[in-house]
C-alpha cells in the first residue's frame, strides 16, 4: 500500500494554500509579455516547412492546425478525461501510481523530491498510449466505459502527426524525410506516452504553479487542452502566454530533437499557470526515444568544423538521469 499523497483536488475549497505550493517571489507568474506570439502553422499551407523550421529553431513551440485529426475525436478525448477526472478522489485512487516502487503510470500528484519540497498544483494521469501492443490496458481507466477505445484511437491519430512533424523538421534541415523519425526509434520503438494534467480551481493562483518551468526530454510533445489558458512559453527572456487557437495542437520540441538536430531547434522552456475559476485540463503526449537502444548525438550532417557537435553523446535513460539528478553522463559511448 503506498503512503497517503494528498491530492490537489481534495485542497481546492481551501481559502489559502498550503505554504508547499507557494513559489518563491522570482517564480511567481507576473504578466505574461505583449508582443510576438506563438506562431500558427497551417501543415497543409504552401510554406509549411519554411514555418515549421521557423518556429522550431526561433520559438521552438508552435500551433499546428490542419494536423489532419478529427475534430469528433479530439472532443471524445477530452469528454473522455474529464469524466475520469469528475470521479470522486476515492474512485480515482484505485489508479492511483506508486513511484516509490517503480510504478510511474496511473493517477498522481507530484511528490517533493527537492530540498524545497515544492509541489504542483495539480493532479494527472500518466500512461503508455503507442505502440498498441506494449501498453498495459489493465492500468486504463474503465471509467468512462469509451476510454480504452477513445485513447487508441487519438493515439494512432497523433502518431501520425508525429511522423509527419519529423518528416518536415527532416525536410527543413535538408536530410532525407524519413530519418529523424528512424533516430527517435520509428514504429516500433518510439514510444507515446499521455500525461492528462488536471488542474484544480486554485484559491490563490498567483501564488502557486500548475506545473513549474521546465523543458521536456521528448522528442515532440503535442499538447492539447480544455481551451482554458495557462500554458507559458520563455521566449527573448519572457514569459509569453500561448493563446487559445481553435481546432489546433501545440507542439513542443523537446531535449532529444534538441539534441539531434545539434541546437538547431529549441527545446523550449515552458510552465503551467493555474487560475481561481476554472479547472483547466490538458492532453500532454511526450514521444519518446527507446530507453536505451538508441545513442543519442547530434546527427553527422549537422556536424561540421564551424558548428562543433554540442552535446556528448547519451541514451535517453542517461539523459534522464543526467538532467534530474545531475548524473555525468558516461564519456565513452560505443561508435564515438
Ligand atoms: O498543461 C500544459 O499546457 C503543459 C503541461 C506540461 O508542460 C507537461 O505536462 O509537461
Ligand atoms: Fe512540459
Amino acid at each position: 500500500m503506498a503512503a497517503a499523497v494528498a491530492r490537489v483536488e481534495s485542497l481546492a475549497g481551501m481559502t489559502t494554500i498550503p505554504t508547499e505550493y507557494v513559489r518563491t517571489e522570482e517564480e511567481r507568474a507576473k504578466k505574461a509579455a505583449e508582443g510576438p506570439q506563438i506562431p500558427v502553422v497551417d501543415l497543409e499551407g504552401e510554406g509549411c516547412v519554411e514555418e515549421v523550421m521557423k518556429a522550431a529553431t526561433e520559438w521552438g513551440v508552435m500551433h499546428i492546425v490542419n494536423h489532419g485529426i478529427d475534430g469528433g475525436l479530439i472532443e471524445r478525448l477530452r469528454m473522455a478525461g474529464k469524466r475520469f477526472f469528475d470521479l470522486p478522489i476515492e474512485e480515482k485512487e484505485k489508479y492511483a501510481n506508486d513511484q516509490s516502487s517503480g510504478k510511474i503510470q496511473g493517477y498522481g500528484s507530484k511528490l517533493a523530491n527537492n530540498t524545497s519540497g515544492q509541489l504542483e498544483w495539480e493532479d494527472y494521469f500518466f500512461h503508455l498510449v503507442f505502440p498498441e501492443e506494449k501498453v498495459d490496458l489493465s492500468i486504463w481507466p474503465k471509467d468512462p466505459a469509451d476510454y480504452v477505445e477513445v485513447t487508441k484511437e487519438f493515439a494512432k491519430a497523433i502518431r501520425g502527426v508525429a511522423t509527419n512533424m519529423f518528416r518536415i523538421l527532416s525536410l527543413g534541415l535538408g536530410l532525407e524525410p524519413d530519418r529523424i523519425e528512424i533516430e527517435v526509434g520509428g514504429m516500433e520503438d518510439l514510444l507515446l506516452q499521455m500525461k492528462i494534467n488536471y488542474y484544480p480551481k486554485c484559491p490563490q493562483p498567483e501564488l502557486a504553479l500548475g506545473v513549474e518551468a521546465h523543458t521536456d526530454v521528448s522528442s515532440l510533445t503535442f499538447i492539447l487542452h480544455n481551451m482554458v489558458p495557462g500554458l507559458q512559453v520563455y521566449h527573448d527572456d519572457k514569459w509569453v502566454a500561448a493563446k487559445c487557437v481553435p481546432d489546433s495542437l501545440i507542439v513542443h520540441i523537446g531535449d532529444t530533437l534538441e539534441i539531434l538536430s545539434n541546437g538547431r531547434f529549441k527545446s523550449v522552456l515552458h510552465r503551467g499557470l493555474v487560475n481561481k475559476d476554472k479547472v483547466r485540463i490538458s492532453w500532454a503526449v511526450f514521444c519518446e526515444p527507446p530507453k536505451e537502444k538508441i545513442v543519442l548525438r547530434p546527427l553527422r550532417e549537422l556536424v561540421t568544423e564551424t558548428a562543433p557537435a554540442k552535446f556528448p553523446p547519451r541514451t535517453f535513460a542517461q539523459h534522464i538521469q543526467h538532467k534530474v539528478f545531475k548524473k555525468p553522463i558516461p564519456a565513452e559511448q560505443e561508435g564515438v
